[in-house]
């Protein structure tokens, strides 16, 4: 695992999102299917019609080991984009994670992988295999455009895209942020004259 991807691993999306100013957050609706799935990988794009999944099978061969599949299905919750048999090829494959402004389906199953899934949810219906979508160029998911390679990463709160052009930038306000909200919290932590003083503080401003 290339570093970068190894120090973005150890911190909250919370901090890498105020590293950012709140932008580059994905809709909060895509969230994991299990609370402790946490994921850093450079995303590998996805970008299919509504009900055309194709191109999902495409990237699973195309896609480097550790790569996040990053599916752009225009928010549909209607015609999964995987279930847990497409999913289980993409975990044989070592890819890292799936994260989808979609749905998928075969919920029971796919959490029986362990595989970290990011998504809109679950249905019923399966997609197409007409052959159309593109894979490994610009997309917007979840309201935010992300490009091949652009780090990724999520947990329980959700996820973050960091662009590649910001990358070092970010890792290093990321881990000062989270250095200063850990230093807060123990300054305040079950002392109540510090929490008194502390919103003393910011109701003066
Ligand atoms: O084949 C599909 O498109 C979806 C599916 O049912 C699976 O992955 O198990």
């Amino acid at each position: 695992m290339e570093k970068i991807i190894n120090d973005f691993l150890g911190i909250p999306t919370t901090c890498i999102s105020d590293a950012m100013d709140g932008l580059n957050t994905l809709h909060p609706a895509i969230q994991p299917l299990k609370e402790n799935y946490k994921i850093a990988g450079r995303a590998y794009t996805v970008k299919v019609p509504i009900g055309e999944n194709l191109s999902v099978l495409k990237a699973i061969r195309e896609a480097n080991p550790g790569d996040i599949l990053v599916v752009d299905a225009k928010g549909d919750q209607y015609r999964a984009i995987a279930g847990d048999f497409v999913i289980g090829m993409a975990q044989s494959l070592g890819i890292g994670g799936l994260v989808v402004d979609g749905v998928i389906r075969d919920i029971v199953g796919v959490k029986a992988l362990n595989f970290p899934v990011f998504s809109r949810g679950t249905t019923v219906a399966a997609s197409g295999k007409a052959g159309v979508g593109q894979v490994n160029v610009p997309i917007s998911c979840g309201g935010v455009p992300v490009n091949p390679g652009d780090i990724i990463v999520g947990d329980a709160d959700g996820v973050v895209v960091i662009p590649r052009a910001m990358e070092q930038r970010i890792l290093a306000s990321s881990i000062e942020k989270m250095k200063k909200d850990e230093l807060r919290e123990a300054s305040i932590s079950g002392k109540p004259d510090a929490v008194r003083k502390h919103l003393d503080q910011l109701l003066s401003k």
